[in-house]
């Protein structure tokens, strides 16, 4: 397999993951515990900077009261309250930034950390899991996970915790004035919060629809994209753009309706905070007039009562901004922390040896898809090392299916597939990957340059190498009249490369590979007739003393081959050399005079 990540890179290693599919909390947790110092560090600044805040309340509370002491106020006092004032807000200013400081690192860091195992961990699942679901959507939900968590840090740092600290902080200092007027404050503020909480989480159904119409809205722009030719080919452009219009107005309604929502607390929220904080007034007031409070504490109360009263506003706000974030998470790791589905088999350990034979057998095997018809039941085919096999049958007969067990991309429900006498489950990755070299009709190429692909898979592999498997694939002669040779980008999927090219860049890239099975999946199917001669001749070259277990629907590609074996609904119905299937009735035969008589694919 490849290189096992440093494990610096693994906060979470894969076997933790699927327990951590249904709880967010303790998956947010391996993170913050892995950076557990600079997040006590920020989460004393935030305490330090809101502590400050408070505390300037109540030195202009004294600084009030010391300027209308009568007769005279005592300077001293004044003077000192300023100064306290002054070194109160210096400290406040730096504790901030020290924390913003730290945070800007800190929850970038906690991001990369996320995208980077759950980028691998999505790597690990099986080929199955892939085919069956929408690449993008994966990769997009990997960004989603990470912006959730950084938007849950953020939020904790900058919102709850310091509306959480400011309200405890100055309920506190409250109490200095009227213990009565505290606790209604904290009756006030504790009930407050509950009803905007619970009548913001009565909104979920609003955003979750919102995130729902926007995920899905990606995942068909992706699906367009993607398709582009097709678009063009059929004339949809202008129907296409109609309907993703019609798709993206029905989106911004329902963001509109859940903001809306969200404006609709904040405005009951604003008349809330207006009738408590003039309640708050008369009551000091009156205090006031009793004798029982002075002119200090009258500005202490209505600034902390204002204060406290908004924050039970941000507060709350927050907690309904979390639970969508933590919502967002949960949806995230519930898709993408599904258990690998190799785990379900003890691990690989075993390897094969420098040079295998390649003898492959299957013996017994039954397969079908999940909620599917049998595809290949008690299936057994034995193939001798360096012997080449053409399979052959109708569409659906169940070689496609054959070759995706082969590759451990899909996996029996019952019997065994054998190299050289090993399970195929019990083979490390290695092994598995360095015995086998594929060459399909959909070439598979990444956006990297021509020697890239060639190599990859052969990360050793010299320039020289690289160069000399191009020429045994017939390539050179098109990578040398690429602007940049071998360092030339093929584009995306390999988009500047012809069906052709393409091809015999995957058959240099099995030339380096050498190993000792090839399995050939309709190699030259899609290609014209100059092509295909080109594939065909490189293709020839590189069967030389390999296994060969080749899928084709133009019987002519097998001519040569040592064993034809024919497939129908998962079962072989004839086995031979191709000059006795030509002379037997049967399938192969109806195929051949078929295509014989219309040189085309059945
Ligand atoms: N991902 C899948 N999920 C469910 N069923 C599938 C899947 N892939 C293939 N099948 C079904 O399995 C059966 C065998 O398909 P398979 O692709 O192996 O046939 P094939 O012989 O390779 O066909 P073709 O020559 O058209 O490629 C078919 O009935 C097909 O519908």
């Amino acid at each position: 397999m490849d290189k096992t990540p440093p494990s610096d890179d693994v906060t979470i290693p894969d076997g933790a993951m699927p327990g951590l599919r249904h709880h967010p909390a303790r998956f947010m947790a391996y993170y913050v515990r892995r950076h557990l110092w600079a997040h006590l560090l920020v989460l004393g600044m935030v305490t330090l900077a809101m502590a400050c805040g408070v505390s300037t309340s109540y030195i202009i509370r004294h600084l009030v009261n010391a300027m209308a002491a009568s007769p005279r106020p005592d300077m001293m006092v004044v003077w000192s309250m300023v100064v306290a004032f002054c070194g109160v807000i210096f400290v406040d200013g730096c504790a901030w930034r020290v924390a913003g400081w730290m945070a800007s690192g800190l929850f970038v860091e906690v991001g990369g950390d996320i995208r980077r195992d759950l980028f691998r961990y999505l790597t690990g699942h099986s080929v199955a899991y892939f085919a069956e679901r929408m690449s993008g959507a994966l990769s997009a939900r990997i960004s989603t996970a990470a912006n959730a968590v950084f938007s849950l840090e953020n939020l904790t740092a900058w919102t709850l915790l310091p509306s959480g600290l400011n309200i405890i902080m100055s309920i506190a200092m409250l109490m200095t004035v009227s213990p009565w007027m505290a606790l209604s404050i904290v009756g006030m503020t504790v009930g407050a919060a509950i009803l905007i909480f619970l009548l913001g989480t009565r909104g979920r159904g609003l955003h979750r629809d919102y995130a729902a119409q926007a995920a899905e809205n990606d995942g068909e722009m992706l699906d367009i994209v993607n398709n582009m030719p097709l678009v063009r080919a059929y004339g949809m452009t202008v129907r296409e753009c109609r309907r993703m219009g019609q798709r993206i107005r029905h989106e911004t309604g329902l963001h509109r309706r859940s903001l809306r929502y969200l404006e609709k607390l904040r405005m009951f929220h604003a008349g809330l905070t207006m009738l408590m904080t003039g309640g708050l007034l008369i009551w000091v007031v009156t205090l006031w007039h009793l004798h029982r409070a002075t002119i200090g504490d009258v500005v202490m109360v209505t600034t902390l009562g204002f204060v406290i009263l908004n924050c039970t506003r941000d507060l709350a706000f927050a907690l309904v901004e979390a639970v969508q974030h933590v919502s967002r998470l949960s949806e995230t790791l519930e898709k993408l922390l599904l258990a690998h589905e190799t785990s379900s088999h003890p691990p690989p350990s075993r390897s094969l040896p420098q040079r295998a034979h390649g003898h492959v057998s299957i013996r017994d095997a039954c397969f079908s898809y999940p909620g599917g018809k049998p595809v290949l039941s008690h299936f057994n085919l034995d193939i001798r090392a360096a012997s080449r096999v053409g399979l052959v049958g109708q569409s659906g007969s169940g070689k496609s299916t054959l070759l995706a067990l082969l590759q451990r991309q899909r996996f029996l429900q019952e019997g065994q597939i054998l190299i050289d006498g090993i399970d195929i489950l019990a083979l490390d990755e290695d092994s598995m990957r360095g015995c086998m070299a594929v060459v399909a009709q959909e070439v598979a190429l990444l956006r990297r340059s021509v020697r890239d692909n060639i190599r990859y898979g052969c990360d050793g592999a010299s320039n020289a190498e690289v160069a000399a498997a191009a020429s045994a694939a017939g390539c050179l002669d098109f990578i040398m009249a690429m602007p940049q040779k071998f360092d030339t980008i093929v584009g995306e999927r390999g988009v500047m490369l012809s069906g052709g090219q393409r091809q015999r860049i995957a058959i240099a890239r099995a030339f380096l590979r050498n190993a000792p099975i090839l399995v050939l999946d309709e190699a030259t199917s899609a290609l014209d007739s100059q092509s295909e001669k080109h594939v065909q001749d490189a293709l020839d070259r590189l069967q030389a003393g390999r296994t060969v277990i080749a899928v084709a629907h133009r019987l002519s590609t097998l001519q040569g081959f040592d064993r034809i074996v024919v497939m129908d609904h998962g079962r072989i119905v004839q086995d031979g050399s191709v000059s006795e299937l030509e002379n037997m009735p049967g399938l192969y035969r109806d195929v051949l005079m078929r295509q014989d008589s219309t040189l085309s694919v059945p």
